[in-house]
């Protein structure tokens, strides 16, 4: 029985993520955490009545034998989660995205000291860990790429994590390169999107949407367009579940869900 601390429980994911904890004979939910919250049990909240599990509302008052740590909060609060997480011994299993390279690096060299595993993963869904493969491979022939996510309307962060993490894979296999025409002008400052490593990354946000990329590859003639949809969070509840499964088998922290599949 794997028991799980589950952080940003009141939100989208980490409500998700509580119900596949609850819904799973081999996990066991045995604290939630959100920072507004003012819940003292998950049974109070009308989506989980009939639940007995401790509710958290500050980091210092959190006590618990959990082992995992899920976390979909905020990239404000995430660091200083998967901080705690470690220090008490908890391997973090973080979905929420905007960390810095530094912030990552520093969880894993913490992971290390304390021989604990964890992961961070931009995107738990399968669809979209085999975009980030595929686009990796293709632009091996194609080295012009344009990235374009699109959310729904009440994400935080932008470029999406998967967008960065799609980037940075492609600028791994692809020499640097500046695309268009050099003497290119934005007409409209940002009408290019941001860019990384000469790539542009459009970022979309609208009503309706859940969680959609698109990377389009352009050749002498020729493109290429690689697409993943989220229609819907349990998308991402597989990937979740693995993690949560094996993450205690590991001694340090991975980012990317290929290194637990
Ligand atoms: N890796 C993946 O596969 C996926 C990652 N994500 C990422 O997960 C994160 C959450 O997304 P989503 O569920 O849509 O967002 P929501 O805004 O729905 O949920 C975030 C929750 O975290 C709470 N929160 C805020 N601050 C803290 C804190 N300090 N400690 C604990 N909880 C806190 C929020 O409370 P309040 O509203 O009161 O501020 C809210 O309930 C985002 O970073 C998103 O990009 C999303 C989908 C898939
Ligand atoms: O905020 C979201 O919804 C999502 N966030 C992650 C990201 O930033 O890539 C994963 C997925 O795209 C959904």
């Amino acid at each position: 029985m794997v028991k799980v601390i589950v952080a940003g429980y009141k939100g989208r994911m980490g409500s998700t993520a509580a119900q596949m904890v609850i819904d799973n004979p081999d996990f066991e939910l045995v604290g939630v955490y959100d920072a507004r919250s003012q819940d003292q049990n998950l049974g109070e909240d009308d989506r989980f009545k009939g639940q007995d599990v401790p509710a958290f509302h500050a980091l210092d008052k959190i006590k618990t034998d959990a082992t995992v740590w899920i976390d979909f909060t905020i990239p404000t609060a995430v660091y200083e989660n998967a901080t705690f997480a470690l220090k008490h011994g908890i391997s973090p299993v973080i979905g929420t995205t905007g960390m810095t390279d530094t912030q990552v690096k520093n969880l894993q060299t913490l992971a290390k000291e304390k021989q604990i595993g964890g992961l961070i993963a931009p995107n738990f869904g399968i669809s979209a860990v085999l975009l980030m493969q595929f686009a990796q491979q293709a632009a091996k022939y194609f080295p012009d790429v344009e990235i374009i996510e699109m959310h729904h309307d009440d994400k935080i962060d932008s470029p999406s994590g998967t967008a960065i993490s799609t980037a940075k894979k492609i600028a791994e296999v692809r020499a640097p390169k500046e695309q268009g025409n050099p003497d290119a002008t934005e007409t409209i400052p940002g009408a290019r999107g941001a860019e990384y490593e000469g790539m542009r990354i459009h970022a979309v946000r609208l009503p309706g949407l859940v969680a959609h990329e698109e990377v389009m590859f352009g050749g002498p003639g020729e493109g290429l367009t690689i697409r993943q949809d989220s229609f819907d969070r349990i998308s991402f509840m597989t990937g979740v579940k693995v993690a949560v499964e094996k993450v205690n088998q590991y001694h340090e922290l991975f980012v990317g869900l290929e290194h637990l599949l």
